[in-house]
């Protein structure tokens, strides 16, 4: 059992941040050589494994993570790589470099995975020669990037989508993903570089930044050894896993809609699920009970192994020294202090292989080794038996019999049969620890299997939960579209209402009072002024010609607002807005009245002080005409006189145009 290894590598302050934070001061203090701790976020101390500065070369983190890493793996063992930390914080150049392009050997920047490919076929060159042939390793590719939980094949031209599988024998595999076939560090950073160029285009085309997803490079390394004696293939198989996470900040929900707000979520998700794995199995290993959701996220679910299972990991946690960062620095720093604590239980990964006469011809030379021995044993015995009497050997003998038929095996003495049953005892118990490996990985698939029928379980009735409230909800909307439908009759009804107002509006007693009473009055004073030809100015309303007086009063008169066909106009649509439309139009309608209604009085007043006025004019005119008459002259003549002396000229004309005018309607 071997614990995750941490190396932690503080990246050098960049120009932004220097302008930010206006201090070359790094964020991170280094109290040892391997343990640190943020001030401003007044964090406990970290230790790690490995703490590289500022300084700290890409040979440097090659040397303390890559090459242990490589051995590891052409020895049998999965290993893996994780890079971890906040956007911009050198995750890409530890792992591929600082440039888009592989320079060659001698590029000093080149990153963690081009020095593992060098050093990979270096010793695999290494070991295939000191062998003289009868070993040899075969290397396989695949590069797949994991964006919004789904997982593209970087290798495939058309980047089709894949999906992770499980079976008993593979464990967890990626189905139908390309594997190439690499033979040395060249081959190797092409197809890296191929699959980086194509997570590239295909960031630029879903336009977003390739911190969003995460990538891993998957190296199958298969070494077949021919065992000497037997003819018989020992073959070891590891997977190294090279990983450049996304980002490690939490991407903000607020604001985000479409595809960025999925986007974001399945990043959290995928990184709160990679945290709660760590967190179960930090408590595992504390020797609480836990289930371990690798199921949650695509990431943890492929990689089931670097995590608390069967492989050599090792998390490299970026770093930036900016004080400005220095919340996200603390926060990566917890991340892998707690993923420190994960036991992972690595294990050789080997199987024995041959032909079925290569088999054969095994069995017959162990046989011919067991009869060997039996012989020898026999003449042994005898030799004894001569030696110390016959009753002792042959007590022996017995003995041995009952002994052998108890254990089932006979005394092997010669080294010939020792090697034979060390063999055959060696096969045994790497059947049995493959049993056991198969024994505990059903036992978890049991486990994931029962996890998963509960959640199933608890969906259901959360389901039916949720189906009764629909039900309900159907049925109180049933009850309201019946209610709609009540409201619709009474719309009918207001209709009918309506236009029996309407009716009534158009019959209106009033409005139709009002009119008869001014044609009337209209009559009366048309009557009057024809009889006397004019209307004296002074008893028309101060600033009141008598011309617009008479216009206003056949204004008035004349029934202009036709309020049945203005209400006819209405749409009666039950519509809020036409509501409110006829409600207003009603309002103005009403309004009009009023004015009319004041208008009206104002007349109905005038012509009251008109006629009083004018009374008054006839009653002085008559006795004046009397007063005349005494001294002999005609009345009307003096009617005549007097009214002219009080009109004038202009007035006579006035109300001759204006009686002529009206006279024509
Ligand atoms: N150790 C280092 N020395 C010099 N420059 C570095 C170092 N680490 C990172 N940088 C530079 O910092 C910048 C950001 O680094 P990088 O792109 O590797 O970050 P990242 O964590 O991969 O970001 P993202 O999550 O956005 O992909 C790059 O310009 C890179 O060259």
């Amino acid at each position: 059992m071997d614990n995750i290894q941490v190396f932690m590598r503080i990246r050098p302050l960049s120009e932004d941040e220097f302008r930010r934070d206006r201090t070359t001061e790094s964020a991170v203090r280094m109290l040892s050589e391997n343990t640190v701790s943020i001030p401003s976020q007044r964090t406990e101390n970290f230790t790690f494994d490995f703490v590289g500065n500022e300084d700290c070369t890409q040979q440097d983190v090659f040397e303390a993570v890559g090459k242990r890493a490589v051995e590891q793996c052409m020895q049998g063992y999965n290993g893996t790589i994780f890079a971890y930390g906040q956007t911009g914080s050198g995750k890409t150049f530890t792992m591929q470099g600082a440039r888009d392009e592989f320079t060659g050997p001698d590029d000093e920047l080149r990153g963690l995975i081009p020095r593992c490919f060098e050093y990979l076929f270096a010793r695999i060159a290494e070991e295939e020669a000191r062998s003289g042939g009868r070993v040899k390793y075969l290397c396989k590719a695949s590069y797949i990037e994991i964006y919004n939980e789904t997982i593209y094949d970087l290798l495939d031209p058309m980047m089709r989508t894949c999906a992770i599988r499980e079976d008993i024998k593979k464990g967890i595999f990626i189905d139908n993903v390309s594997e190439e076939t690499v033979q040395d560090p060249n081959e190797a950073y092409n197809i890296f570089m191929r699959g980086a160029h194509s997570r590239h285009v295909s960031a630029t085309s879903m336009n977003r930044e390739s911190s969003r997803s995460h990538s891993v490079l998957m190296l199958v390394i298969q070494s077949l050894t021919q065992t000497e004696d037997t003819g018989l293939t020992e073959i070891r198989e590891s997977t190294f896993n090279l990983v450049d996470l996304a980002g490690s900040e939490r991407q903000k929900l607020a604001n985000t809609s479409g595809l960025r707000l999925k986007e974001a979520a399945n990043i959290n998700k995928s990184l709160s699920t990679l945290g709660n794995v760590i967190n179960s199995l930090v408590d595992i290993g504390n020797g609480k009970s836990r289930h371990v959701n690798y199921r949650d996220s695509k990431l943890t679910f492929l990689l089931r192994d670097s995590l608390g299972g069967n492989s050599v990991t090792i998390i490299i946690a970026n770093v930036s020294p900016a004080v400005c960062n220095d919340a996200e620095t603390a926060s990566t720093l917890r991340f892998a202090q707690r993923a420190k604590m994960i036991r992972n239980k690595a294990v050789v990964n080997h199987d024995m292989q041959g032909n079925v006469p290569q088999l054969q011809a095994e069995i017959q030379r162990l046989k011919q080794q067991l009869a060997q021995a039996r012989s020898s044993s026999a003449d042994n015995n005898s030799n004894n038996a001569n030696g110390s009497g016959r009753n002792a050997g042959n007590t022996n003998t017995r003995e041995q019999a009952a002994v052998n038929a108890r254990l089932g095996a006979p005394p092997f003495v010669d080294s010939a049969s020792q090697h034979a049953a060390q063999f055959i005892l060696l096969l045994a118990m790497r059947k049995l620890k493959e049993s056991e490996r198969q024994k505990s990985r059903y036992a978890e698939i049991v486990f994931e299997l029962k996890d998963s029928l509960e959640r199933h379980k608890r969906q259901l009735q959360q389901q039916r939960l949720v189906l009764k409230l629909t039900k309900t909800e159907c049925q109180a909307l049933r009850r309201n579209a019946s209610e709609t439908y009540v409201s619709t009759a009474e719309n009918m009804a207001l209709r009918e209402e309506i236009t029996l107002l309407q009716s009534a509006l158009s019959a209106q007693p009033d409005s139709a009072e009002l009119l008869i009473e001014n044609m009337q009055l209209h009559e009366e004073l048309i009557e009057m002024y024809s009889a006397n030809q004019s209307m004296p100015a002074d008893l028309l309303p101060s600033g009141v010609s008598s011309k617009h007086a008479l216009l206003e009063l056949d204004t008035l008169i004349s029934p202009k607002i036709n309020t049945a066909s203005l209400i006819k106009s209405f749409p009666i649509i039950p519509d809020d807005t036409v509501y409110k439309g006829l409600e207003d139009k009603i309002k103005q309608t009403q309004h009009d009245i009023n004015d009319l209604e004041l208008q009206r009085d104002k007349l109905e007043f005038q012509i009251g002080s008109i006629e009083e006025d004018w009374q008054y004019v006839n009653d002085g005119a008559r006795e004046l005409a009397f007063a005349t008459a005494a001294g002999g002259e005609q009345v009307d003549a003096v009617i005549e006189r007097t009214l002219d002396s009080i009109v004038g000229d202009q007035a006579r004309e006035t109300w001759a145009t204006i009686s002529s005018m009206y006279a024509r309607k």
